[in-house]
């Protein structure tokens, strides 16, 4: 089991209570991306606590070139099949551009369809203090929220581009964002593509865990996309590892098949009913 998170004795979900804990006991752990059912199942099974179905899909499910085109509706079947392929982790939904920003009141009927129509655990949003009357809204009606500071996708036209955050004086701007999201109800904060010292200073400073992408080795929890992890992105950032070199492979696989397709070596008499 890669975390005593995941595995209790019990067999239930993680819950934000537990993630909780974790960062009491000085526990790392590790959170994934999911976009469908079987992979779900997969990371389930490894033991990943936490999978989130990231805004991300704009990119690598329906190949947009930024997370900013995807909707709830687009989202939310998603959303409904990594709750149906897993049974242990706690599954986060990443709420999209434009459904939460508006109003407290847009970011709770978001958050409620995700949890009623998809079975979503708790919600994440990107932003600091812009956004703490959502965060607060949410958490008074029970939703548990994530937040997510640094580089935020859904500002990459704010931002010019996909680059570090936090560097300097907009260091002390994160530092009291995340702060004010702790104290709005936030039950965790990711931080991307930011200092790495920075990462550790909001991390020593919080009760709440945080979660790097791109922030170093200091937070309580690292996430990844997972198609990055398996070596299927192109051309994947600096802070990315690959553990498999799955694109590779799933390339070999089908050109194989089509090979034998082509020469007539499949489907053999075992494919092949009588
Ligand atoms: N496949 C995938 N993986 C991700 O981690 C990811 C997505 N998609 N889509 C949504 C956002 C976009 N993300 C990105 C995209 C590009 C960079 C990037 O190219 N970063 C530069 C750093 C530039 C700088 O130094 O300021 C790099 O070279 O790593 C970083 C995060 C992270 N998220
Ligand atoms: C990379 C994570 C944090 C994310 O927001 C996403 O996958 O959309
Ligand atoms: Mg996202």
């Amino acid at each position: 089991m890669s975390s005593s998170l995941y595995g209790g004795a019990s067999g239930r979900r993680v819950t934000v209570r537990d993630l909780a804990a974790a960062k009491e006991r000085g526990e790392k752990w590790p959170m994934l991306t999911a976009y469908d059912a079987m992979t779900a199942r997969v990371f389930d099974e490894a033991g990943i606590p936490v999978l989130l179905v990231g805004d991300s899909a704009a990119m690598v499910v329906y190949g947009y070139d930024s997370t900013l085109p995807v909707s709830v509706d687009d989202l939310l079947p998603l959303t409904a099949a990594v709750v149906r392929g897993s049974s242990r982790a706690l599954v986060v939904a990443d709420l999209p551009f434009g459904s939460y920003q508006a109003s407290p009141a847009q970011a709770l009927e978001s958050a409620a369809r995700f949890m009623k129509e998809a079975g979503a655990h708790a919600v994440k949003l990107e932003g600091g203090r812009r956004v703490l009357p959502q965060v607060e809204a949410l958490v008074s009606a029970g939703v548990p929220v994530m937040a997510h500071l640094g580089l935020t996708p859904q500002s990459v036209n704010a931002f010019g581009g996909y680059r570090v955050q936090g560097r300097g004086q907009a260091g002390d701007e994160l530092m009291a964002d995340a702060k004010d999201l702790q104290q709005a109800g936030a039950f965790a904060v990711v931080l991307e593509c930011v200092p790495a010292d920075l990462a550790e200073r909001v991390t020593t400073s919080l009760a709440i865990p945080t979660i790097g992408i791109g922030a170093g080795a200091g937070t309580d929890a690292q996430v990844l996309v997972w198609q990055d992890l398996m070596g299927l992105t192109p051309k994947p950032a600096k802070f990315v590892k690959a553990y498999s070199d799955l694109g590779a492979e799933m390339g070999r696989a089908v050109r194989s098949f089509a090979a034998e397709v082509t020469s007539g070596a499949f489907p053999a008499p075992e494919h092949a009913y009588s």
